[in-house]
């Protein structure tokens, strides 16, 4: 199980005539076991946030620690799901996994580490696609499965890893609306049976609601916290929530309106500092074409 402290981060993106600031301040606890969405508007800086939590980039200032240990490279202790599945297109369902585990997973025997055998990978491999309901698409490639079925390889994978955090970005983006119902249900119950701490990008309040235990709204430019909503909601034995409940009942209605309003304001505000940017522009293009006319006579 894992804990992870994001501690006051930052990432600046220079380039050589300019700096932009794409996240300041972040500054986050994720309690074991916790699931956690981060839901903000386009470009605030969800994909930026996973990309250091998993260590492919590091924070222009301050770090995160995964059960106290600074993150500063990729680990299989965190497990990514990406919106695009990351499968390997030439390799079959089996295949995939079984490269996956057999590049990353060691277990820990008596105190060493060591690489699993041929034979255990293959094991973990078909109790894996069982769990995920993909056994008989095992001989299958990528471009043969659904949305919803790579993803649940996608998915799969994360759990063979036996990563101890879970980091998904908007996994279930692509998918149609009766295919992400499904999948959350199915992400839910995979989660709850060793409760790995999760981090959830979404775009989608009501998925947001429905599969966590705290949602933190994000504003952009720079990407910061605006607030960090508690969700109060009971699981059932499997970890899922009631839709219909959330829907109907009048807390969930507040929380939905709630996040809303916050996102709406959001995004008021960066469409008038947008209009304000182009104002701005237009008008020193105007008065630099207004200068070059008079230099030519
Ligand atoms: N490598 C990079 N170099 C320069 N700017 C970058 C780079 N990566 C991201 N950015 C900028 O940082 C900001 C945040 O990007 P990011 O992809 O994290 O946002 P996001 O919230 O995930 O957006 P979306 O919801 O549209 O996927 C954006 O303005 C983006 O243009």
């Amino acid at each position: 199980m894992a804990e992870i402290k994001i501690k006051n981060i930052s990432k600046k993106y220079e380039t050589k005539t300019s700096s932009f600031e794409a996240i300041a301040n972040f500054d986050l606890e994720i309690k074991n076991g916790e699931f956690v969405s981060i839901i903000g508007p386009s470009g605030c800086g969800k994909t930026t946030l996973v990309r250091i939590l998993t260590g492919l980039e590091k924070p222009s200032d301050g770090e995160v620690l995964i059960n106290n240990k600074t993150i500063d490279s990729p680990s299989p202790e965190t497990g990514v799901v990406f919106q695009d599945y990351s499968l390997f297109s030439w390799m079959s369902v089996y295949e995939n996994l079984y490269f996956a585990i057999e590049n990353n997973n060691k277990i820990n025997k008596k105190g060493k580490m060591r690489k699993l055998s041929k034979e255990e990978i293959d094991k973990s491999v078909i109790n894996h696609l069982n769990l995920v309901g993909l056994l008989k698409f095992r001989d299958k490639f990528p471009k043969d499965l659904s949305g919803g079925m790579k993803q649940r390889l996608a998915i799969s994978r994360m759990f063979a890893l036996n990563s101890k955090v879970f980091l998904m970005d908007e996994p279930f983006g692509a998918l149609d609306a009766l295919n992400r119902i499904y999948m959350q249900d199915f992400l839910l119950e995979l989660w709850n049976k060793k409760k790995q701490t999760t981090v959830y990008i979404s775009h989608d309040i009501e998925e947001a609601i429905l599969l966590s235990d705290r949602i933190v709204v994000m504003t952009p430019s720079p990407g910061r916290i605006k607030e960090i909503i508690d969700i109060p909601f009971k699981r059932d034995k499997n970890g899922r929530r009631n839709r219909l409940y959330l829907n109907e009942n009048i807390d969930g209605i507040y929380i939905k309106n709630h996040i809303f309003s916050l996102l709406d304001e959001e995004m008021k505000n960066h469409l008038s500092k947008q209009e304000e940017e182009k104002k701005s522009y237009l008008s020193k293009q105007e008065e630099i074409s207004l200068s070059g006319g008079l230099n030519e006579d």
